[in-house]
């Protein structure tokens, strides 16, 4: 059994300012953190990202992906939000990695400097999703490729399924903090995501932080749902 403390990141998918109060306030007890992403900054605005996020942990989902320039500049427009996590695309290329890092250390001091996270290959694909793209090697070589491509370039850690995770650990060693979507109870459905686990096998394959969305604030009682999934995790 992994002895490594995996952590609960409630994604609060929704354009409505009010719902993501209320969900986050019901997951608070049990999920270290809240994910808000691209539905609700886009509807809602950056000022009720700051309003949502206060006194929480917020990874912030925007996976950016655009030339260096460009995401350097909008980690520097980020800084008045302060998440605790952020997520850029390793596939922007070692260019635009090194200008997020560098985004991140010039912008944010020490205290407030969000973790640098490459999403590796989405947990929507499978392998035939994958060479739709053009990219026949099949995921899990694709994602220990980025991997070392992010790490290399001041990535802090990896968006991956938890299927990759124990060849990222013997690969990368336990430095990297791992983040893992397309994460399901016993029983949920998997709904579009393809590369799938429990909450207890991502905990046991090596996750640092699980991220839930729709089994938490699709159940008739979202912190019922997200206390069960912190349970799972706690062993
Ligand atoms: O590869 C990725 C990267 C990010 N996500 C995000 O995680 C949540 C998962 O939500 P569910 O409802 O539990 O499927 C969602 O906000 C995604 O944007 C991901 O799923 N896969």
């Amino acid at each position: 059994m992994s002895d490594r403390r995996t952590r609960l990141i409630a994604a609060l998918d929704t354009r409505d300012p009010q719902q993501a109060m209320r969900w986050a306030n019901a997951v608070s007890p049990h999920a270290a953190a809240i994910k808000l992403g691209l539905e609700f900054a886009y509807a809602a605005g950056f000022e009720a990202v700051s309003d949502i996020a206060a006194g929480r942990e917020l990874f912030l989902d925007l996976k950016l992906h655009d030339i260096p320039n460009t995401v350097g500049a909008a980690i520097g427009s980020l800084s008045r939000i302060s998440p605790a996590m952020l997520t850029i695309h390793a596939s922007g290329g070692a260019a635009m990695v090194t200008a997020a890092r560098k985004a991140c250390d010039e912008n944010f001091s020490a205290e407030r400097r969000p973790l640098l996270l490459a999403v590796t290959v989405l947990t929507s694909l499978d392998d035939a999703g994958l060479a739709e793209t053009g990219v026949q090697d099949g995921v899990r070589t694709q994602v220990l490729r980025l991997a070392e491509l992010a790490l290399r370039n001041g990535a802090n850690g990896l968006i991956c399924s938890a299927h990759e995770l124990a060849a990222l650990r013997a690969e990368f060693g336990d430095a990297p903090v791992l983040i893992t979507p397309g994460i399901r109870p016993r029983g949920a459905a998997a709904g579009d995501q393809k590369r799938v686990m429990t909450p207890g096998e991502a905990r046991e394959a090596g996750a640092d932080w699980i991220v839930v969305g729709r089994p938490i604030t699709e159940a008739s009682d979202p912190q019922a749902a997200a206390a069960a999934i912190a349970a799972e995790l706690a062993g």
